[in-house]
């Protein structure tokens, strides 16, 4: 009787479902997306249970901030579930350079940002004892907030540039305390133009107020397999290149823009031979963040 009504309802519904994606491009591209978020708080909640077990949550005390997930299987167990995202969605990436993560202690590693679509492009090379910087909204993305929490990511308010300076310093301190390498997103957003934004410069002190190396890492542009703009999300290969380490000792907080500008110009570059694609502009720089 109950299975009946069921079939009643789910089959007509499938149906529909069925046909308003075989209509409309922007629904199957939604319907992708969506897949890929409900993937990910499924695959956190139910990853999250197992963290809290082993570890009994996140050590922040002292800004510890690597938790003993670094020392257990679960980080681990996080990497590769995310890493097998890229199955379901034909995604491959093409690794260069993984060799000069290899560097003696911590380091600030910096990335292009493009989309939702980055944390399999992280998972696929994240480094051992590494964390990485978000936005404070994030901690508010259900069970997804929560594995982020649990793996240490550091949550920063965007809106308030003392409040990020003030827990960046904090991170700079546990770094050196904890050998701890921290990814940070640059652009301080998502950016999916074919290009990459002005930098923000919070990395670029954290490298030069402890003295650790930059790593710079560089993806290839999505807008071949996924564009929101024309609904594409396709299948595609994504070209990737850590950069060698740009060491920053002897450098001083007057040092910094130069830093910035130089990781902007070297990622810029990189990212345009990556992608394939000419530079914009008519090959001028666009003024880079003050
Ligand atoms: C092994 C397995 C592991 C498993 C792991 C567990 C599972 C994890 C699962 C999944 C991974 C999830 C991963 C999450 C990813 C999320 C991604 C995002 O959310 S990206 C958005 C948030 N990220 C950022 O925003 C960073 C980049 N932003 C910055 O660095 C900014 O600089 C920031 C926020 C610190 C300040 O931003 P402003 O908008 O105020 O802009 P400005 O121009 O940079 O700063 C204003 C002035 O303050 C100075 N300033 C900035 N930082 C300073 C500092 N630390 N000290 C002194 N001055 C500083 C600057 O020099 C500037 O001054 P002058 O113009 O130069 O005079
Ligand atoms: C064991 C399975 C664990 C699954 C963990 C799944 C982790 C997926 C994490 C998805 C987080 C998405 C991060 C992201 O891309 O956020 C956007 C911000 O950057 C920038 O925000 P905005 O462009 O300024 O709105």
């Amino acid at each position: 009787m109950e299975s009946g009504g069921l079939l009643l309802w789910a089959l007509p519904s499938a149906l529909l479902l069925a046909l308003l994606l075989q209509l409309s491009p922007r629904l199957r591209f939604r319907a992708k997306v969506l897949s890929y978020c409900a993937l990910c708080l499924m695959a956190s909640a139910l990853t999250a249970p197992a963290c809290l077990l082993w570890n009994g949550g996140r050590t922040v005390e002292n800004m510890r901030l690597v938790c003993l997930i670094c020392l257990c299987p679960v980080h681990r167990i996080i990497k590769n579930v995310v890493r097998s995202f890229k199955y379901l969605y034909g995604l491959r990436f093409d690794v260069k350079g993984l060799e000069h993560f290899q560097v003696e202690g911590p380091c600030v590693i910096v990335s292009n940002h493009q989309s939702v679509l980055d944390m399999m492009g992280l998972m696929e090379i994240l480094p051992d004892r590494c964390v990485q910087i978000g936005k404070r909204e994030l901690l508010y993305f259900g069970s997804v907030g929560l594995i982020m929490y649990l793996g240490g990511v550091i949550f920063i308010n965007r809106k308030s540039t003392s409040n990020a300076k003030s827990v960046m310093s904090g991170v700079g301190q546990a770094m050196t305390t904890d050998n701890v390498k921290v990814w940070i997103y640059p652009e301080g957003t998502r950016n999916g133009n074919g290009d990459l934004l002005p930098f923000k410069k919070g990395a670029f002190h954290l490298a030069i107020q402890t003295q650790v190396p930059v790593i710079p890492v560089v993806y290839s542009s999505f807008t071949t397999f996924y564009n929101p703009e024309k609904n594409l999300f396709t299948s595609g290969r994504i070209r990737v290149e850590v950069l060698p380490p740009i060491h920053t000792s002897g450098m001083t907080a007057t040092d910094v823009t130069e830093l910035c500008d130089t990781c902007y110009t070297t990622m810029r570059e990189t990212f345009f031979r990556l992608s394939g694609t000419a530079r914009r502009v008519n090959g001028s720089t666009p003024h880079l963040a003050q």
